[in-house]
């Protein structure tokens, strides 16, 4: 292993950070000070106080998907930032543990149930349009989770994805590898390229071009990706002074097909922060649904758990407002020999609850995959 970007992986300790995206990887160790707070703008204005107050170079961290509760950004003691890490060749030999007790919550026919539910709510009209479902999987393994070693097989299977790892308040970690760039800022460009509506790719090549196919061809899910693009342009277009809006397109991971767009602008006040364009983002209909509020609302009825930081965003930010900032999805919450996987859908009135079900599946073999289970 050299000095560069594949050291900051596969040197990662519980507790820090690190952010290895397509062109850039970040890195940052200890703690000077946490911002801890659930207010979007107030959170932004006091991670650039922290910087400016302490000369550090960065912040790092999580934003919880609830908006009641408290974000966790670290000015760390010390950061590091380098290119890309791809291509890249683990030098850690994978961790493949034996199989884990599984708890599924709610299990299969209660996600079943759930979708169901939602989609009578969506077609009741009373206003909601998309809303986005989860559920999660806890497995417990006979050893301890080797974080360094999972999150370096997560890279070598993600080479288009967003690697990260960070510490969380109650001393777990939460890692993933998220296709979702929530929003990037440099300088006075800013980018977001929301994804949303997927299939899970198929295991023969001619399977899998057919899946993307249908998903290309597929008016349920052009619409899930259309209601996503829709809201992150309303919240964009008043910072920005032009945006370009290209796609969709398909991209995918090594588990599934998405419908992607790229928007894209320049900002007319360089004093906003990537943080702060990330926290009035958040949460966008790809982790809610929309409208928000009556979203949020369903979710919180129909999931029988806390989503803590899954589904909310993970990023750095420099003192001058750069930085990047990911959807914190395709991701698991471990704790010594516990690991908590999440997957979420969108649900829209033509869901059927058997596909949603599936496509929950496809999208925790993100993590499944790099255990070799
Ligand atoms: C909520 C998740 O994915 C979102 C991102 C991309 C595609 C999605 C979809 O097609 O449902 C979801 O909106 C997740 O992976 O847990």
């Amino acid at each position: 292993m050299d000095g560069g970007p594949a050291a900051l992986v596969e040197g990662y300790r519980p507790g820090s950070f690190v952010l290895a995206a397509p062109g850039v990887t970040v890195a940052a160790e200890g703690t000077r000070a946490v911002v801890a707070e659930t207010d979007p703008d107030e959170l932004a204005a006091l991670v650039t106080k922290q910087l400016v107050d302490t000369g550090a170079p960065v912040a790092v961290g999580a934003i919880p998907f609830s908006q009641d509760a408290r974000s966790h950004v670290v000015v760390p003691e010390s950061a590091r930032r380098l290119g890309g890490v791809h291509p890249y060749r683990p030098s850690l030999a994978r961790w493949a543990p034996s199989r884990p007790d599984t708890t599924d919550v709610p299990d299969a026919a209660g996600y079943r149930r759930a979708v169901a539910a939602a989609v009578s709510a969506l077609r009741a009209d009373d206003g909601l349009r998309k809303v986005v479902l989860a559920r999660s999987s806890r497995l417990l393994f006979d050893e301890p989770v080797r974080v360094a070693e999972l999150l370096a097989g997560l890279t070598a299977t993600n080479p288009l994805g967003y690697t990260f790892a960070a510490g969380l308040p109650d001393g777990s970690t939460l890692l993933g590898a998220s296709p979702e760039l929530l929003l990037e800022r440099s300088g006075s460009r800013v980018v977001s390229n929301p994804l949303a509506g997927s299939l899970p790719r198929g295991g023969e090549p001619s399977a899998d071009r057919a899946n993307a196919a249908a998903l290309l061809a597929s008016a349920k899910n052009q619409a899930e990706h259309g209601v996503v693009v829709e809201s992150v342009v309303e919240v964009l277009r008043p910072f920005c002074r032009n945006l370009a809006v290209e796609g969709p397109s398909l991209v995918g991971t090594p588990t599934m097909w998405h419908l992607s767009t790229r928007v894209s602008g320049d900002l007319v006040d360089r004093d906003v922060s990537s943080l702060r364009l990330a926290a009035a983002l958040h949460p966008t209909p790809a982790v809610c649904g929309t409208p928000t509020a009556a979203a949020r609302a369903a979710i919180a009825e129909l999931e029988p758990f806390d989503r803590g930081f899954y589904s909310g965003a993970v990023g750095w930010c420099t003192a001058d407002g750069d930085g990047q900032w990911v959807l914190a999805i395709r991701c698991a919450q471990v704790s010594g020999r516990e690991m908590r996987l999440f997957a979420g859908a969108g649900i829209m009135p033509d869901s059927d609850p058997e596909a949603e079900l599936a496509e929950t599946q496809a999208k925790l073999r993100t993590l499944l995959q790099a255990m070799g289970l």
